[in-house]
């Protein structure tokens, strides 16, 4: 339907939305009661809406108000100047505090998450303007079908002070083949992925070890989010070999990653490495190859900059943000 001209924006919704969580835990901790999320819709004058989606904290809903305002009558196609004028928007509103994986630090700058729903939501404008999937304004789909794994989570049976939820504690390996023969019998996952960084490792370990007999033809992938050293990440790739496809995040920051991929059998994948623009080229010429990288722009690092991925060594592993724990160490939640 484009003739040239441009498609100008005409108004732009935020809806933050609430919805229950379960005392699901990973490496900082528990989840909250509620999970809070926001739907960014922005409207144009030819009638197309974009739909985009994002954090909810009362920081960050400020900022995507102010650049609702201040986006009206951009043009859809215009996404550099949505760059420009996000960037404005933070200088003078501040930056600091608010949005991020809940609890867990993000080296992605905050212009970087409050583009991108809108980026976001400008390209599904662009996409229903000229007719063609997203996918094809981005270079073309590589696939036609993703599959969907099962999530594992360890749990707490309820959030303190309520009542357990119907998928009950989940804190041994037991519990957790439990957790995934429901959601396989109920829901048909062909592959199962546990949230580690919980448990003791060897736990965690055994934990995959079960669900391998329980499930022998699954793809099992394991996930501490960036809370092992790189001692205890090599030991435990070095133990699951053969059994996992692939350990997602065991090390924080992009050397870390490289030294486990150097040493373990199954490929890694990450979404708490490359998560901001400037660590993509000067990673690129030594990003490890046999590092999986489907980056995200949400995800979680090390944000004090003398030790941030860009900048890191293996020395820099004593760094306050790296939140890594040894192999023997007590994992105290
Ligand atoms: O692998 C993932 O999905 C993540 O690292 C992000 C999630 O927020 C996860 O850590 C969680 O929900 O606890």
């Amino acid at each position: 339907m484009s003739d040239g001209a441009p498609l100008r924006i005409t108004d732009v919704t935020i809806t933050p939305v609430a919805f229950r969580d379960p005392a699901l835990l990973n490496s900082v901790g528990v989840h909250e009661p509620f999970a809070l999320r926001s739907i960014v819709q922005i409207h144009t004058d030819a009638g197309l809406t974009g739909l985009g989606e994002t954090y909810a904290d009362e920081l960050h809903l400020e900022r995507l108000a102010a650049v609702g305002h201040e986006i009206v009558g951009l043009d859809a196609f215009a996404t550099e100047e949505l760059h420009q004028r996000v960037q404005r928007v933070i200088d003078r509103v501040g930056g600091s505090g608010g949005s991020g994986l809940t609890g867990m630090i993000t080296t992605s700058s905050t212009v970087d998450r409050v583009v991108s729903p809108f980026e976001v939501a400008l390209l599904d404008i662009q996409g229903k303007a000229i007719g063609r999937p997203v996918s094809d304004l981005l270079g073309g789909a590589v696939r036609s079908a993703v599959p969907f794994s099962a999530y594992l989570f360890y749990k707490w049976a309820a959030h303190p002070g309520q009542e357990p939820d119907e998928w009950g504690e989940a804190l041994d390996p037991d519990a957790i083949v439990a957790q995934a023969r429901r959601m396989v019998d109920d829901y048909g996952f062909t592959a199962i992925k546990l949230k580690g960084g919980v448990r003791p490792p060897e736990e965690e370990i055994e934990a995959i070890r079960a669900l391998r007999r329980a499930f022998p033809d699954h793809p099992l992938r394991l996930d501490p989010n960036a809370v092992w050293t790189t001692e205890t990440s090599v030991k435990a790739g070095r133990a699951l070999e053969g059994v996992l496809e692939y350990l997602e995040d065991p090390t924080p920051g992009i050397d870390g990653m490289a030294a486990v991929a150097r040493e373990v059998p199954m490929p890694l994948a990450t979404n708490m490495c490359v998560v901001a623009f400037d660590e993509l080229a000067p990673r690129w010429p030594s990003t490890p190859s046999r590092s999986s990288s489907p980056t995200t722009t949400t995800g979680a690092g090390c944000a004090v900059p003398s030790c941030s991925p860009a900048s890191a060594t293996p020395s820099a592993w004593a760094c306050p943000c790296t939140r890594t724990r040894t192999w023997a160490s007590a994992w105290p939640r």
